[in-house]
């Protein structure tokens, strides 16, 4: 499955902490991220991330390119809602395309736990109906 790994900066020792936990289920699947989310996954795991723009550079319109174009399976997106961003509307428009397309979102920590959890255990061999790119043994 493609999994793009995002978060804003207060919620980045989370994410970081949420991939270490994790990474025997993360990394068999691909990864994406924005920039320095990315970064930060990688030196803290042995986790293999192909990293877009940070996102305030257009990292969220990337990721959301994809999820357009059906090449997104899951978005773990840990956001700070109490902090303005100056990309809120590429944010917005990242949800958006979740929601238009129906792609598995989390944008918090616990929610993100749920689905990697239900990843492991199958939940998502859905989307291989859906796209039927995706690797069998993904
Ligand atoms: O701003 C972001 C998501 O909206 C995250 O970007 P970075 O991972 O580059 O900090």
């Amino acid at each position: 499955m493609k999994i793009a790994l995002i978060a804003h900066d207060k919620k980045k020792p989370e994410i970081v902490q949420f991939a270490i936990a994790y990474e025997e289920i993360l990394k068999d699947h691909q990864l994406y991220s924005t920039g320095t989310t990315g970064t930060r996954i990688m030196e803290a795991t042995d986790l293999q991330i192909e990293r877009f723009k940070s996102g305030p550079l257009g990292g969220d319109q990337q990721i959301g390119a994809l999820v357009a174009e059906n090449e997104m399976d899951l978005v773990l997106f840990f956001r700070d809602p109490l902090t303005a961003q100056a990309h809120e509307p590429d944010i917005n428009a990242l949800i958006r395309l979740c929601d238009v397309y129906g792609i598995p979102l989390a944008t918090n920590m616990a929610t993100g736990e749920i689905l990697v959890k239900g990843l492991a255990r199958g939940d998502f061999e859905w989307r291989k109906i859906v796209n039927p790119t995706i690797e069998k043994d993904e």
